[in-house]
Order: C-alpha cells, then sequence, then structure tokens
C-alpha cells in the first residue's frame, strides 16, 4: 500500500504546510544549467513539486525513476520537495564519476544522516571523518584475502550444505521461501564470522531490523515524517530499542570472548577448518573494539556492516533466482559451467544431488565460473540491492555537465533507472543478457573458462560510474568480493542440485520489492523444490 494511502489523512495538512512554506521562504541561490533553471521530471506539481509523487510506494517510484530516465536520457533534471533543500536527479555516469572522486564534496550530510541516525547512529553508512576512517580500516582488516579464503573453503560450504539438506527436506513437498533461505546463510555466515555469535535470519533482531529499515525508508520520502511518527511511530520505537539491545549483546559477547582469549597452543598439527573458522570468528567486533573503544559506537558500528553485509548479498540472491526461474536456459547453461569444471578436476562430479555437500564448492570462482558470475551482475543490474543513492554538496560546486550546484543542494540518483539506460547498455537494456558481462577472447591456455570454439571466457568489468552497484571511489563497497564469492558458490550449488519452480499464484513477472533501505522482496520468493534425478544430465 503506498504512502499517499497510509498518510492520506496527514496529506491535507502536507499540502497545507508546503504552500504556507513557499510562501514564507525567502529563495536561496537557485541551481541552475546555462544560466536557465533545469527542467522538472514527469508529474510535477506547482507548489508541491515531486512532494506527492514521493509519498507513494517504493516501487511506484522506481518506475516513475524509470520514466525520468527515458524522458531525460543523460540530462540532469531539478528535484523539488517541500520543506527539503532544491535537489537534482543525475543520469549521466560523467556526473556520477564527478561525485564518486569527489568524495569530500558530495557526503551524506544532514539530509542522510537525521533520517537514518536512529538506525544507524555512528555507524560506517552514516559516519564521516574519522570516526569513518577507523571504521573502514576495522572492515578492511576483516575482509583480508585469508579471512576471505576461510570465508569460501570453510565457513560458506558448511552452511551451504546445511541449506541444501534443508531444501532436500522440503523437496516434493512443501513451497520452501528461497529469500528466507539465502538470507539464513549470509545471517550465519555474518554472525560467525564478524562477531563470533549465532543468529538465524528469523530472530527477533532481524525482524526488528526488516521493520525498522522500512520505516527508515519512508523517511526519505515523507517531509514530514517526523510528524507523522508522532502517531505511527510506536512500532518503529519498539523495534530500534530490540536492534539497540542486540547491538549491546554483540559487543559485551566480543568483551567477553576478548577477556577470555587464551594463547593458540603450541601444536606441531597443520589447523583444521574447523580451528581456522574459529580463529577468525568474531575477528570484526574485536578490530571495531580495538579501533573505536566506546561500546555504543561499536554496536553502531557493527549493526551497520552487518546489514550491509547480509541483507544486500541475500536479497540478490533471491533476485537473482526469480530472474532464473524466467530464463530456464540461463540454468542450463550454469549447470553446463558447472560441469565443464568439474569433468577437469581429479575426482568425477557427483552424480547425486543429494551430493551437495560433497560439491567442491570452494572451487567455484568469479574466474572459474564466468558465465555464472554474468548472471550475478546481470540480476545486480536489474535488481540493484541499494536502489537510490543521496548526497548533499558541502560547498557551491559545477557537475561536469555545467549544472550549477549551491551548497546544501541534494543530489539524488537512482540506480534501478540508470542501470536500465539505453545510453549505456543499449537497446536491450531493460532485459536480460547475461552475456553482457562477458567477453571472449582467443587464445589456448592461460586462465579464463572455455568459451565458444575454444576461445576463452572472462568477466567483462564495467566502471563504476557505469555500473554502480557497489557505489565507487573511496566509499566504494567493502564487501563486494565477498558478496561474489558467496554468489558464486550459492548459485551454482543450488541450480546443480535441484530443479526449481515458481511457488506463487499469479503472473511469473509479478514479484515485487517492499519499501526498505534495500530491495527485500516482498512476501519473499515462494518456490516448488525437486531433488534432481540425476546431476548432469541436461549437460
Ligand atoms: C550484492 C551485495 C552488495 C551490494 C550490492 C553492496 C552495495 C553497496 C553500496 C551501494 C554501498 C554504498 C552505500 C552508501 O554509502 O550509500 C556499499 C557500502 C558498503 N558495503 Fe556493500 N554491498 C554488498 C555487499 C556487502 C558485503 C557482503 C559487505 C561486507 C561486510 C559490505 C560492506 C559494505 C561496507 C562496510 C560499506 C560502507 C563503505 C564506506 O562507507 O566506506 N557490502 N555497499
Amino acid at each position: 500500500m503506498g504512502l499517499v494511502v497510509e498518510y492520506g489523512n496527514y496529506l491535507l495538512i502536507a499540502v497545507a504546510l508546503a504552500i504556507l512554506i513557499r510562501a514564507v521562504s525567502r529563495p536561496g541561490k537557485a541551481i541552475t544549467r546555462n544560466g536557465k533553471p533545469l527542467r522538472n521530471p514527469p508529474n510535477t506539481l506547482p507548489l508541491v513539486g515531486n512532494g506527492i509523487k514521493f509519498l507513494q510506494s517504493r516501487w511506484d517510484l522506481l518506475s516513475w525513476f524509470e520514466q525520468c530516465q527515458r524522458e531525460f536520457g543523460y540530462e540532469t533534471a531539478a528535484l523539488s520537495v517541500p520543506t527539503l533543500p532544491p535537489g537534482v536527479l543525475i543520469h549521466d555516469p560523467k556526473n556520477l564519476e564527478f561525485v564518486f572522486k569527489n568524495e569530500g564534496l558530495f557526503t551524506k550530510g544532514d539530509f542522510v544522516k537525521r533520517r537514518s541516525w536512529d538506525l544507524f547512529g555512528n555507524g560506517i553508512i552514516n559516519a564521516d571523518g574519522d570516526f569513518w576512517k577507523l571504521q573502514r580500516k576495522a572492515g578492511v582488516a576483516f575482509l583480508n584475502t585469508a579471512n576471505l579464503r576461510v570465508l569460501t573453503d570453510v565457513a560458506l560450504p558448511q552452511y551451504l550444505s546445511e541449506s541444501a539438506e534443508y531444501l532436500n527436506s522440503k523437496a516434493g513437498k512443501d513451497i520452501v521461501d528461497l529469500q528466507h533461505v539465502f538470507h539464513e546463510i549470509t545471517t550465519k555466515l555474518m554472525g560467525k564470522m564478524a562477531y563470533n555469535m549465532e543468529m538465524h535470519a528469523n530472530d527477533e533482531f532481524s525482524l526488528s531490523f526488516d521493520y525498522a529499515s522500512g520505516i527508515t525508508a519512508e523517511r526519505f520520502q515523507n517531509p514530514l515524517w517526523r510528524i507523522t511518527e508522532l502517531f505511527t511511530g510506536s512500532k518503529f520505537r519498539r523495534s530500534v530499542a530490540i536492534i539497540k539491545n542486540f547491538g549491546h549483546r554483540i559487543v559485551t559477547s566480543a568483551v567477553k570472548d576478548r577477556n577470555e582469549q587464551k594463547p593458540s597452543p603450541e601444536t606441531t598439527s597443520p589447523p583444521n577448518d574447523d580451528s581456522k573458522l574459529d580463529e577468525i570468528s568474531g575477528s570484526l567486533i574485536q578490530s571495531l573494539l580495538e579501533a573505536l573503544g566506546d561500546e555504543t559506537t561499536v554496536a553502531d558500528a557493527a549493526l551497520t556492516y552487518l546489514s550491509a553485509g547480509r541483507d544486500t548479498t541475500g536479497q540478490a540472491l533471491t533476485w537473482t533466482f526469480y530472474l532464473l526461474l524466467q530464463h530456464p536456459t540461463a540454468i542450463t547453461k550454469i549447470r553446463a559451467e558447472v560441469q565443464h569444471l568439474l569433468s577437469q578436476q581429479p575426482q568425477p562430479p557427483p552424480t547425486s544431488p543429494t551430493a551437495i555437500p560433497s560439491l567442491p564448492t570452494s572451487l567455484f570462482t568469479p574466474l572459474s565460473l564466468p558465465y555464472t558470475t554474468a548472471v550475478f551482475h546481470e540480476a545486480l543490474r536489474l535488481f540493484p540491492p541499494i536502489p537510490f543513492e543521496i548526497r548533499q554538496c558541502q560547498a557551491d560546486t559545477v557537475l561536469p555537465d555545467g549544472t550549477v550546484l549551491p551548497r546544501h543542494s541534494v543530489l539524488v540518483w537512482c540506480l534501478w533507472a540508470m542501470q536500465r539506460s539505453v545510453g549505456t547498455w543499449g537497446g536491450d537494456a531493460g532485459g536480460w543478457r547475461p552475456e553482457r558481462f562477458l567477453v571472449e577472447v582467443e587464445g589456448e591456455g592461460g586462465e579464463g573458462v572455455g568459451g565458444e570454439g575454444g576461445r576463452k571466457r572472462f568477466v567483462l568489468g564495467k566502471s563504476a560510474a557505469e555500473f554502480p552497484v557497489f557505489y565507487g571511489g573511496a566509499r566504494a563497497c567493502l564487501g563486494r568480493k565477498m558478496a561474489e564469492a558467496i554468489a558464486v558458490q550459492v548459485i551454482p550449488a543450488v541450480v546443480w542440485g535441484f530443479d526449481l519452480e515458481k511457488g506463487w499464484d499469479g503472473p511469473m513477472e509479478g514479484r515485487r520489492s517492499q519499501t526498505s533501505l534495500t530491495l527485500p522482496m516482498e512476501g519473499g520468493l515462494p518456490v516448488r523444490v525437486r531433488v534432481r534425478e540425476r546431476a548432469g544430465r541436461d549437460e
């Protein structure tokens, strides 16, 4: 249900206030290009500007942004919402590149921080300056190559096989929510590796977080959120209390782990899988404790990392499988790619999908499975887990396209729309074509995986400005490698072991996202699963 309906009672007040504010406010410096005001996007109204449009459900808003992008191409448009600083909607990758290169000029600013403060406090997503640097450093240490290897070789195979067992137990019987399955994998991974805690997707904390994320996202659409939350905000406040309490538990448990830390026993035997995982478990929270000290800030930082790592990746996998259900030939190609990889191994491939636990998933990397990686990238393009970004100018500036932005102007870009731009992605931008992320080159030997006619196939890199799904510049996503490592194991393992069928009524294309800071699928992804009778039958 759209915010227009939900907040219908407040709409009239909003309009009245908007008119009043417009009437009494003195115009500041204007946003211009070539000395003229920018064009307004479709459906801009007198006085209220885009304010009413922004009260619609986020799913409808995404379509509106897509329409703006179609009508404006790379042209920057004006955005205006009563009570907010003047803004622009940028579409041109050149402008985005400029934003990424000038991180200090385009910050989250008060506009974003005020709205996400209750949920993230001083966590990395909200932090600037030293707070940001320290948290980023702790994250870089956590996501180092050695830890990622423990993730791909030990932790992920373990959690993946637990999920495969769950899918086996449901096969041919019940409908399964794949979103929940993926969320469970990413929650367990982040819980164990980052915090040394056992966590699950349906913990009270996780449910509260999902709710609070939705309300926080609505704050970006509703300029009167402070007033409306006086009447509707009690569940939000309860959820935030549960979340903060959980953050506090993470920190308390980390402090206890630290105090109880025993010197590693002197042993000559090589470390086994369990000991490797135990050794790195909780390494993020320990680095954060060391770097930040103050326990409230550490708790904020921990909760922010949790959200950044598990929700985005779990949701990206969900949309990937939604697209795979619509494109079965892609499933056949993934299976063929796995078959090809396994056939090069000394051990023959498992002939029964119940052997998923024994699938050598740690061999599955973006380099060894380029087509699978391209499938993941194509899903990220069409369904970016963070579909909007907002920044605020900290000084007067001029964008590369000549748009003059006074200090405090708000910049918005919609990845959902930009990643469907015909100018950037070609005539089939709105459609599914994972091959757009692949390149084939001549030549025997070396790395790369067999393409057509013995040619080698690689994943094609795209610039952050064209494909901003992981952000760019100094604040680019720290977890990109982690997300890709997870995806490139989970996708082929599930596809190898199971046949999937849509488990919802209505059209195949009917799934949508609920309002949130990220892109959760509303109602999850219900599927019927069957164990594949003979893995490799269609290769
Ligand atoms: C498909 C999965 C993912 C996507 C699409 C994604 C996307 C993004 C985006 C767009 C940002 C910029 C957000 C902003 O500041 O407004 C970001 C930042 C960040 N991401 Fe990811 N992310 C993913 C997975 C991960 C994972 C697995 C981690 C691991 C913990 C992670 C950690 C972070 C961190 C720490 C930041 C903040 C960086 C900073 O401000 O310096 N992300 N991510």
